[in-house]
């Protein structure tokens, strides 16, 4: 079947190209679709790509029953509801280096557009008005410029206000005082950068914490005569607060490309003749677009060729190298996840995954994701993969516990998944050997050494002489062939464990047979 890509806004051909020379990929772009028309047909794609003007929110993500991955040609994805995306499963990929740079010149060139009033000269002019004195501006060299949010952008601006001799003061939780001195700014509180700054510039994205950042009490403690410039996101202002304080001549100038509701026309903010404003063309460059279109569609390509995609947003993020080496226990932890869950007879209520050996040397969340979506998918069926698993374990009420030691427990690195319900504990330990691949070496305190693939059946029986040649009659009597047998015992006579490799799925009727054997008290057939 073919993967259908559909995109809603105007993207680079230096992306699409890649997606259309793709075999079996079949792209359509769609720049004209409304709200209604979006919802409708998006059932029919497997890949949705976006930039900041489609509102992918819940009421488009939950008709979207095929959809798998949506790209963001761009950084901010305040316009996809991700908690929607990512209870239904779907990966959310961006693309956040490729327009650091556009977006850093767009801010300089607001902020020298601002202050030496050039729109409004410009403006005058074109209506035969020549007014030099109207138009008097003022210099940056000198001047402070606050930077709020100091990440990939807040950063590039900061360098070219260096450039142009400014002082430059900037808040950011995870700007330190050293990193501050090493970039030649001044680190400070945003309480100290509204009260010392001449320019503000934020750039943030728009989070909870981040919405109305610059308000009223802010604009308050804004030295008089200040000029606000936002490159960032429409929200991080209060708009009302904006105007008030421009009117009242607090803030003398206000630099716009986005506001909280776009395309913005007859806004209230643009009827001043202190605010300049352009319709979001911070990303709007030939190379902006050309990296940020490629960057998504070659992180829709790995998707779909079942690589790492280097951008996710509701993921976390795996390195190439790191993926190389934690893949191949990937499938051992997702293949305990599913053994495990047909040992249960009861829903499960705590799942505790502990990592012993070398393996604790990696980040592991990926790896307790797979092995969560392995216990879950038995019941929740397909619709559970590792961008979702954690949040339907949490629905469900599940609790997930996570442990690591270094030391090794008798293999060079073991998995460990117990799985708790209302009145048993069931656990199961895994490892890779070296040069033989996954292997199970422990179920319960039995020890066993089964490759976790094709049919198995697992049988509790006592210890007694017979047991295994009654059970091996009655399988024969069925046709199904033993391929490998494993056994194991507390002590003679007690408790015992047997496990069957077979050729074929065992059908229910067999099982209750070998139930009715005698000193048989349990069998599962599991099917991985
Ligand atoms: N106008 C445009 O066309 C355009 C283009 C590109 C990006 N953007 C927007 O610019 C914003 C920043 O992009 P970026 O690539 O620099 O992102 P980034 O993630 O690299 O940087 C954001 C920074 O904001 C900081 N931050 C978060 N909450 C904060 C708070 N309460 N106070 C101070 N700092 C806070 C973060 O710590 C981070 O360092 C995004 O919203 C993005 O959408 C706009
Ligand atoms: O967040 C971004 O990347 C910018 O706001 C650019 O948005 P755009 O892709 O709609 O130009």
């Amino acid at each position: 079947m073919a993967f259908r890509i559909l995109i809603t806004e105007s993207i680079s051909n230096e992306g699409i190209q890649r997606l259309q020379e793709t075999p079996n990929v079949i792209v359509e772009l769609r720049s004209n679709l409304d709200f209604k028309d979006l919802t409708a047909i998006i059932h029919q794609f497997d890949a949705l790509i976006v930039r900041s003007q489609t509102q992918v929110t819940r009421e488009i993500i939950e008709p979207a029953t095929n959809l798998k991955i949506i790209g963001r040609a761009g950084v901010g994805v305040d316009n996809i509801d991700l908690d929607a995306a990512t209870e239904n499963g779907i990966l959310v990929v961006n693309a956040p280096n490729g327009n650091t740079n556009s977006a850093a010149e767009h801010t300089m060139a607001m902020l020298m557009a601002l202050s030496r009033n050039i729109p409004q000269a410009y403006h005058a002019l074109k209506q035969n008005k020549w007014d030099r004195k109207q138009y008097i501006g003022v210099e940056l060299k000198d001047k402070t410029l606050g930077i709020i949010g100091l990440g990939r952008i807040g950063a590039e601006v900061a360098y070219r206000a260096r450039g142009q001799r400014m002082n430059v003061i900037a808040y950011d939780p995870f700007l330190t005082k050293e990193k501050a001195s090493k970039m030649g700014i001044e680190y400070g509180s945003i309480q100290a950068v509204l009260q010392s700054a001449d320019f503000i510039t934020v750039h943030t994205p728009l989070l909870k914490e981040t919405k109305h950042l610059l308000n009223r009490d802010a604009f308050e403690r804004m030295k008089p005569g200040v000029q606000i410039i936002n490159c960032a996101r429409g929200g991080i202002i209060d708009e009302d607060a904006l105007y008030e304080a421009i009117i009242s001549k607090k803030v003398v100038g206000a630099a716009l490309d986005v506001l909280e509701e776009e395309p913005f026309l007859q806004h209230k903010l643009l009827e001043l003749p202190e605010v300049i404003a352009t319709p979001h063309l911070g990303a709007s460059t030939i190379e902006a677009q050309e990296n940020v279109a490629v960057d998504v569609c070659q992180d829709i390509l790995r998707y779909i060729h079942g690589g790492v995609v280097r951008n996710p947003v509701n993921l976390p993020s795996l390195d190439k190298e790191f993926y190389r080496k934690i893949e191949p226990y990937f499938h051992l932890g997702e293949k305990l996840g599913e053994f495990l869950i047909y040992l249960a007879d009861e829903s499960p209520e705590e799942i505790t995954i502990s990592y012993a050996g070398d393996i604790t040397s990696y980040e592991l969340s990926p790896l307790s994701r797979k092995i969560i979506k392995g216990i879950l998918k038995r019941h929740l069926g397909t619709h559970v993969n590792e961008i979702n698993a954690l949040y339907l374990a949490n629905r469900k009420d599940i609790q997930i516990h996570e442990s690591k030691t270094s030391t090794k427990k008798g293999f060079s690195n073991l998995i460990t998944v117990e799985l708790k319900t209302k009145s048993t504990k069931r656990n199961v330990s895994g490892t890779l050997l070296n040069g033989l691949g996954a292997r199970i070496v422990k179920i319960d305190h039995f020890s066993v050494d089964v490759t976790p693939k094709g049919h198995i059946i697992v049988i509790h029986h006592t210890d007694q002489p017979g047991v295994i040649g009654k059970m091996g009659s009655l399988l024969a009597n069925h046709d199904i062939n033993i391929a490998t047998m494993q056994v194991d015992r507390s002590d003679i006579g007690g408790d015992a464990i047997m496990m069957l490799k077979v050729d074929k799925h065992v059908e229910e009727v067999v099982l209750n047979k070998l139930m009715m054997l005698e000193d048989i008290h349990y069998v599962r057939a599991i099917d991985l």
